[in-house]
């Protein structure tokens, strides 16, 4: 700030001589600094905004925005006591010429007057600001340094007499005078830390210096002297504002904000980031499929039909590890967090629509057995199952698949084909006829899909397993090669503080180590190099297995359709055959082809209204009680047919015969095979045997055990009780 008599040398010293660039002033220079900091900072990114403000008796005039129409520019003072000058125009300059060029266009608009004592002498008071905004370059979000730099000068003060002034302009000095007397006041008060009141609000250059003289700044006073011996009273005048100025003290601190808008971009910026950082563990962990965004409908449909398929895959409790245990069964993997939600989610979607069981099912899996080779037949199962129960295994927690609620595909109308998220629960004995269908299907018709699928599952796990491996010695290898360059590192100081810096003679470990990295970097970039294949590998055959189960799943409704007929809407499965007039042709009912003979006909000839289930278990010739026939098995390991229990048409699709077993009399279940040939895993065969077991119970009224034939009253819940 330039203060002094008026023709000292205030408006010289603050914009300079119009000679030359030597004589530039304080304001110019400033300007030049300031551009050749930021420069000087490629780090930071800075936004630079002038403005340029004159304050001509007693009125607020803006220098750079006199061509517009005029406008109101007022004070205001924030509760914080921050002032600020509203209606001002704010230019923000790119460069240092573009600055000067408003400077200058700024103090043409300034009023000049001419006296005694100047010709060209400023009859306003001016304020110069230069803002500035410095904010992280790259890293948008940070804080950001606000500085403000006020150039003012001030209009002289003049004595009358020695001005010789009149009219305008000796009015213009009343003014002048009258708010540098205030001035002087102000400073004066700053000065005394006992005084309360400081009269900035009293005139409008205090008003708006006030942040710049008492606030969070540090103020550079110009004295300017007129070193005449006729104006001594002036200068003395004006060294002694000068010493009072010189008493006002200042606390400052650095102004620096928070800049929300780009916090945000921050936070965003840096959430991408921290995904790409994830994407790159799942690679390194060959975590396909991974998924950190929230589930579509159509995704989470897909997954329900994935843990139905587990769930389904499982087949029951036979107990044990083995060809057909629980280590043959493809684990449902938890991905993320989002990924378990999902899977519970389905899971509740399922106990909602069904319940009976479900529960006991959760605990049947987790609880299985996992000792190898342990006995897997009936009798172990049987054993653990509560005895009358009324269906057999499937009810008693052992067989659990069966009890678990179903999903059903829903009906669109005109439309076969539905999306996977269409799956809504199914009563829990619709489920087990669909299921028992499904599994029919897989041995049958669909063997050949199923194969395709199992065959995918099975390299999928030998993919990922190597992928595994991969990956645990890609990064066992890159966390040995840090440390054996960490360990050479200072092997190498040693010896050079030992030895000097010529030295090139290598010790024995600091050999060994070089080997060893040498080592390290081929079999990594082995290893790197075959798990990038090995990843693309997972990824395409993952899409070949969720592909083939898709199309697996689509085909099985397609055949059930054609088979068994459309899918009935969930009526609770409580129907009663035998008084309902669905009892005829129903949508469950095998056609009249499929059921013209067999054990389908003579279900339907005894009211069944679901297609008659055969026991698989061959007890030869004892099991009769009941309206079904029972085959016996040929000597020559001949065929229960296990498919004509669904009708003609699955019969022969589904026939499942039974290996041939010395002495005759009882099969165990976990000797059954698939007609493909394929040995039928043994939670496959009890889920089986469990659903015939309780389809048989539901038409016929028997329940067949492992051992003993038992009658018993069908439940209501089933309304057979009229078939038993
Ligand atoms: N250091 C200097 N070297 C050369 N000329 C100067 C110097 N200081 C001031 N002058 C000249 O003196 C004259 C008066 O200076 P200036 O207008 O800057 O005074 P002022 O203090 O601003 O006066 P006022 O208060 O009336 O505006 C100008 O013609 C200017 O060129």
């Amino acid at each position: 700030m330039c203060y002094g008599q008026t023709g000292a040398g205030k408006t010289f010293t603050m914009s300079g001589g119009k000679q030359s660039y030597k004589q530039r002033g304080i304001i110019p220079r400033a300007l030049g600094h300031v551009f050749s900091e930021v420069k000087s900072m490629p780090d930071r990114e800075a936004k630079i905004s002038i403005q340029y403000l004159e304050i001509y008796n007693e009125a607020l005039y803006d220098l750079l925005d006199i061509t517009t129409q005029p406008h109101e520019i007022s004070i205001y003072e924030s509760s914080r006591g921050v002032v600020t000058v509203s209606g001002l125009r704010t230019a923000v300059v790119t460069s240092e010429a573009e600055a000067l060029a408003l400077l200058f266009e700024g103090e043409t608009n300034r009023v000049i007057g001419e006296h005694q004592l100047n010709r060209e002498s400023s009859r306003s008071h001016s304020i110069f600001t230069i803002m500035i905004e410095l904010r992280p370059l790259g890293e948008a979000g940070g804080d950001v340094l606000l500085s403000r730099v006020a150039l003012v000068d001030l209009a002289g003060s003049e004595r009358v007499s020695k001005t010789k002034s009149e009219g305008l302009v000796l009015r213009e000095a009343g003014h002048i005078n009258k708010s540098l007397s205030i001035l002087e006041q102000v400073i004066l008060g700053l000065g005394d830390k006992n005084r309360d009141h400081v009269p900035f609000r009293s005139c409008k250059l205090t008003h708006v210096l006030k942040n710049s003289l008492g606030g969070n700044c540090r103020t550079v006073l110009v004295a300017n002297v007129w070193s005449d011996v006729a104006q001594t009273d002036e200068t003395v005048s004006t060294c002694r504002f000068a010493q009072r100025m010189m008493r006002v003290t200042c606390e400052i601190s650095a102004n620096v904000v928070q800049d929300s808008s780009a916090r945000v971009r921050q936070l965003e910026r840096q959430v991408a980031e921290l995904q790409q950082e994830l994407a790159m563990h799942d690679a390194m962990a060959m975590r396909s499929g991974m998924q950190y965004t929230p589930y579509n409908a159509a995704q989470r449909g897909e997954l329900r039909s994935r843990v139905l398929d587990f769930l389904m895959a499982d087949g029951g409790d036979a107990g044990g590890a083995g060809p057909g245990g629980v280590e043959s069964i493809d684990p449902l993997e938890l991905h993320s967090l989002r990924h378990m939600r999902e899977i519970l989610l389905a899971c509740r979607v399922g106990a909602a629509g069904g319940g009976l069981g479900w529960k006991d099912r959760v605990s049947s899996v987790i609880r299985r057995p996992s000792s190898a080779g342990s006995s897997t037949g009936v009798a172990a199962a049987a054993a653990r199952q509560p005895s009358g129960n009324g269906y057999g295994g499937g009810h008693g927690g052992a067989g659990g698949i069966l009890n678990g609620p179903g999903l059903v595909r829903a009906e669109r109308p005109g439309n076969a084909g539905v999306a996977p998220d269409d799956f809504r629960p199914m009563a829990p004995d619709r489920w087990v006829l669909w299921l028992t269908a499904l599994e029919d299907y897989k041995a049958g018709p669909g063997a050949l899909k199923a194969r395709l699928l199992a065959d995918n599952r099975a390299k999928l796990k030998t993919s990922r397993t190597r992928a595994k491996e991969l990956g645990l010695a890609v990064n066992a290898a890159k966390r040995e090669l840090d440390s054996l360059k960490t360990r050479e590192e200072e092997l190498k100081r040693q010896r050079v503080q030992q030895r000097g810096e010529g030295s090139q003679v290598l010790d024995a470990e600091e050999y060994d180590i070089l080997m060893r990295i040498k080592e390290l970097k081929v079999s990594y970039k082995e290893n790197f190099n075959e798990l990038q294949i090995i990843k693309s590998e997972v990824d395409y055959t993952q899409g070949l297995v969720e592909q083939c189960n898709k199309e697996l799943l689509l085909e099985f409704a397609e055949w059930y359709e054609s088979t068994y007929g459309r899918p009935p809407a969930d009526d609770g499965g409580d129907d009663d055959a035998s008084s309902s007039p669905r009892c005829g042709p129903s949508p469950l009912q095998p056609s009249a082809a499929m059921a013209s003979t067999g054990p389908v006909a003579s279900a339907r000839a005894a009211g069944a209204r679901y297609p008659p289930p055969q026991p698989l278990e061959a007890t030869a010739g004892t099991t009769t009680a009941g309206r079904t026939a029972m085959a016996p098995p040929s000597p020559s390991g001949s065929s229960v047919s296990a498919g004509s229990s669904r009708g003609a048409g699955a019969a022969a699709a589904a026939a499942v015969r039974m290996k041939p077993r010395a002495g005759g009399g009882k099969v165990p279940l976990s000797s059954l095979v698939a007609p493909s040939g394929e040995e039928l895993s043994s939670p496959q065969a009890m889920a089986y045997y469990n659903a015939q077991q309780m389809l048989l119970q539901k038409t016929t009224g028997v329940v067949h055990r492992p051992g003993s034939v038992k009658k018993t009253r069908p439940t209501a819940a089933f309304g057979g009780g009229a078939r038993g």
